[in-house]
């Protein structure tokens, strides 16, 4: 048998190896997971590690052989390149099947008739025609890959209208690889002729999984107290397995909320093996035997498993308006190991807020640190003090109107042009991811005058963000905060995920901050002399907030600048994303308040799409839906702080030194005891010609951007932004939306939608008049 290293370089060679039978995914990254495998180059020994869920079917199995990786970030992997698995079994394995793939293909080349092609390689060869035309876009969640044949044991038969196709469950979207209902979900198919597709489970998939529910249901109904504990653990276990299969519960983590009827994965409430119920028993009962009554006067809510789904990895602020309903606007709750008292009086969240002093970040910094380090999103104490201090004067009000006329219309009018290419072949977009890649847009060049351009090509960044804040909810409900031991965060994948991502967006800033230091150094040297910066300081040619902070020369760490800038871009980003998709689609359930917006528009800018500063505080009508969304969708709709000693709440209620605490926003402001018709949605509510509310004017009633010292510092920048947006938007286009679509809820730090936001649009007639575009970016 002919040995692979005496023949790989020439075999390799002369092999018409078909051009990248490709991965699966097109993000593909040497993510370092639970098997490495090493890529081996004809120019030598170049090794680098990808996860085993982003290869090709044929490097997972035993009888692997060579293909190629796309590799996004190194931007190899073409054809002829040879890919073999690092572990010394796997590679041992490999060389085996691999010179017997090369003697095979010697043999079946020097025309032996006895060889056939094996199996999986006439496969490959069928599918790298097909893989060009049917390349998955699973980089952007919540799309995902189709057809990628990972591995047939853990696929599930979808039926496509026309054919039925084999997904890899890891590619699926959170509601059909979740164990609840599961119903139709979309999945972007990049064809050849771009099509979408709805895919639904397959009968078979249906029957065995609702056997599979009922089974459960009557396991926990039969068992009580202790029992039912272990009647979960019984079902967990059939669960487990299933989880197991799935190989890649990735995109898994993106779970579904129960807003709006839409199905949710329940992936964290199966693995974990929490029972609420037995911990309100706790806290109700045994905390009497343990630790004294509780003196607190505060109730406990009544917590069911049922609701458990929701709060370990759902939309946790649903169960917990539910709860509220049940058990008061104040209330305990045992979540896990944790116990938090749930707030949504305005003044107990009043009280909570203004005392700083008293009641610290807590528990956020604790599950947010392996993401934004020391910055000042996050630190307390002296550090916070001095950090705030020196970075909110960087948002002043010349700046303001210098992100008003050259970033916000700029970034936006990008967005014009891809809306208006979707209008003109009448598809329908997905406007969540939309809006979240101009508000990246934005904060980049807010903040680094660096143009990710995320409108025009895929940012990895926006998925790492994505990734790193589902981490922190995650840890915040997790139940053993395992996350704190350096050696399990690099075996468990979900850690290692998270890492990788931090790893990422720490690797961008750093590099921004490198590029822009060298470039003041430079100015510097040339002018011969250090730049004085006063508070209204703005760069002509680099208005960003990391060049103000470079030239007032703060005495400060690279490392605390980084985490600092990092803050910035993390808590400016989705969060503004957040408030542009769910205005838009209030308004486009709410026509009259959309021709209402529309009619202001065409008057305060008669045909002008660009607003000035100054028109920003004319469109009165379209900053109180802006206002009013904000109140029906808060993002984050929950705040966590901790009592640093024992206090009594407005209400009368005590609590402890070390008290977690949930200020719910999404309770005070769907709360029918301080709203009016609080689930509709009123943007008259918010009187036209007063101040626009905020948590002073409406004594905490209103509190979008938190309060007290530690109330967003980008609260004006990001309303100019949204005000902007949605001005130019809704100035070219009408929007409807696409029918049947379920528009669930999930969270990361903001309320998203469970599957995206598809709508369709239109130009608008008179904005069609328009000239093309006004905007130069800087
Ligand atoms: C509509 C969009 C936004 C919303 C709804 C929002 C909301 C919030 C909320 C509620 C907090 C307080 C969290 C707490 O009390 O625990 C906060 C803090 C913060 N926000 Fe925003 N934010 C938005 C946009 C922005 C933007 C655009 C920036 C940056 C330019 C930003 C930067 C920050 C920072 C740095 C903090 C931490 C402040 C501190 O702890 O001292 N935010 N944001």
């Amino acid at each position: 048998m002919a040995s692979y290293s005496t023949m790989r370089p020439s075999v390799l060679a002369s092999l018409s190896f078909p051009p990248s039978p490709s991965s699966c995914c097109t993000n593909v990254e040497p993510c370092g997971a639970n098997v490495a495998f090493s890529k081996l180059s004809e120019r030598g020994a170049h090794h680098t590690c990808t996860s085993h869920h982003h290869l090709p079917t044929s490097a997972r199995s035993a009888t692997s052989m060579p293909f190629s990786v796309a590799c996004v970030r190194e931007a190899r992997g073409g054809a002829g390149v040879g890919v073999g698995p690092a572990t010394s079994v796997y590679r041992k394995r490999w060389l085996k099947t691999t010179d017997h793939y090369l003697v095979t293909e010697a043999r079946r080349s020097a025309g032996d008739a006895a060889v056939s092609p094996s199996p999986p390689i006439r496969k490959q060869v069928a599918d790298s025609h097909s893989a060009s035309l049917r390349r998955s876009v699973c980089g952007s969640s919540p799309l995902h890959a189709l057809d990628c044949d990972c591995d047939r044991t853990r696929t599930r038969t979808l039926m496509l209208p026309s054919t039925s196709l084999r997904v890899c469950r890891g590619h699926l979207p959170p509601m059909a690889t979740g164990r609840s209902a599961a119903r139709p979900w979309e999945v972007d198919v990049e064809g050849m002729s771009c099509q979408r597709e709805t895919l639904v489970p397959s009968p078979e998939w249906e029957s065995v999984h609702h056997r599979r529910v009922a089974r459960r249901r009557t396991q926990l109904k039969a068992t009580t107290g202790r029992g039912e504990r272990g009647a979960l653990q019984g079902g967990e276990e059939e669960e487990d397995k299933v989880d197991k299969s799935k190989g890649d519960g990735g995109h898994a983590e993106r779970t579904e909320g129960s807003g709006a009827g839409a199905s949710k994965d329940t992936k964290g409430a199966g693995l974990s093996w929490i029972s609420p119920d037995w911990l309100t028993s706790l806290v109700q009962g045994g905390m009497g035997t343990l630790r004294g009554p509780d003196q607190s006067g505060i109730p406990v809510a009544n917590a069911k498993l049922d609701d458990v789904r929701d709060l370990l990895g759902g939309a946790l602020f649903l169960p917990l308006f539910k709860w509220m309903l049940e058990s008061g606007s104040v209330y305990r709750l045992a979540a896990g190991p944790r116990n938090f008292v749930v707030i949504g009086d305005p003044q107990a969240a009043k009280h909570v807020l203004r005392n700083y002093g008293k009641y610290k970040k807590g528990l956020v910094s604790e599950v947010a640190e392996f993401l934004f380090g020391s910055g000042f999103a996050i630190a307390e104490g002296e550090i916070w003090t001095v950090r705030r201090r020196a970075v909110a004067p960087s948002l002043h009000k010349e700046y303001l109107e210098t992100m008003v006329d050259r970033v916000f219309g700029a970034c936006v009018d990008r967005l014009v042009q891809k809306l208006d290419q979707a209008a003109l072949e009448r598809r329908a977009v997905d406007v969540e991811s939309c809006f979240s890649q101009l508000t990246l847009d934005v904060i980049g060049k807010a903040v680094f005058n660096f143009d990710f351009d995320s409108l025009q090509r895929d940012s990895p960044v926006i998925q790492a963000v994505y990734t790193a804040l589902k981490e922190t909810e995650s840890r915040s409900t997790d139940i053993l905060p395992y996350w704190q031991i350096p050696l399990l965060c690099q075996l468990v994948p979900r850690q290692r995920k998270a890492a990788a991502a931090v790893a990422l967006i720490r690797a961008t800033v750093e590099e921004l901050i490198a590029k822009c230091k060298a470039m003041v150094d430079k100015e510097e040297q040339e002018q011969g002399q250090v730049n004085n910066v006063d508070n209204d300081y703005v760069n002509e040619s680099d208005p960003s907030v990391l060049r103000f902070l470079l030239q007032s020369r703060e005495e400060v760490s690279s490392q605390q600048l980084r985490d600092d800038l990092l803050s910035m871009l993390v808590a400016g980003h989705e969060t503004t994303g957040s408030v542009l998709t769910w205005t838009v689609y209030l308004l486009v359930k709410n026509p009259a308040a959309m021709a209402k917006v529309k009619e202001e528009l065409d008057n305060v800018l008669a045909g002008r799409r660009k607003p000035t500063l100054e028109d920003t505080k004319s469109l009165k009508y379209l900053i109180r839906c802006i206002n009013e969304s904000m109140r029906l969708y808060p993002h984050p709709p929950i705040l966590i702080r901790r009592a640093n000693e024992p206090d009594v709440l407005p209400g009368g209620y005590r609590v402890g030194a070390g008290q977690d605490i949930m200020i719910s926003v999404y309770n005070i402001h769907h709360s029918p005891q301080v709203w009016d018709k609080p689930e509709e949605f009123i943007p008259e509510r918010f009187d036209l010609d007063g101040p626009v509310p905020n948590e002073t004017n409406t004594d905490f009633r209103y509190i979008p951007f938190s309060g007290g010292p530690r109330k967003c510092v980008g609260d004006q920048f990001a309303m100019l932004e949204v005000i902007v947006s949605l001005a130019i938007i809704f100035q070219n286009f009408d929007f409807e939306l696409v029918p049947n679509q379920t528009i669930g809820m999930t969270t990361g730090a903001t309320i998203h939608t469970s599957t995206g936001l598809y709508m369709t649009m239109k130009r608008r007639e008179r904005a069609a008049a328009c000239a093309a575009s006004e905007f130069v970016l800087v």
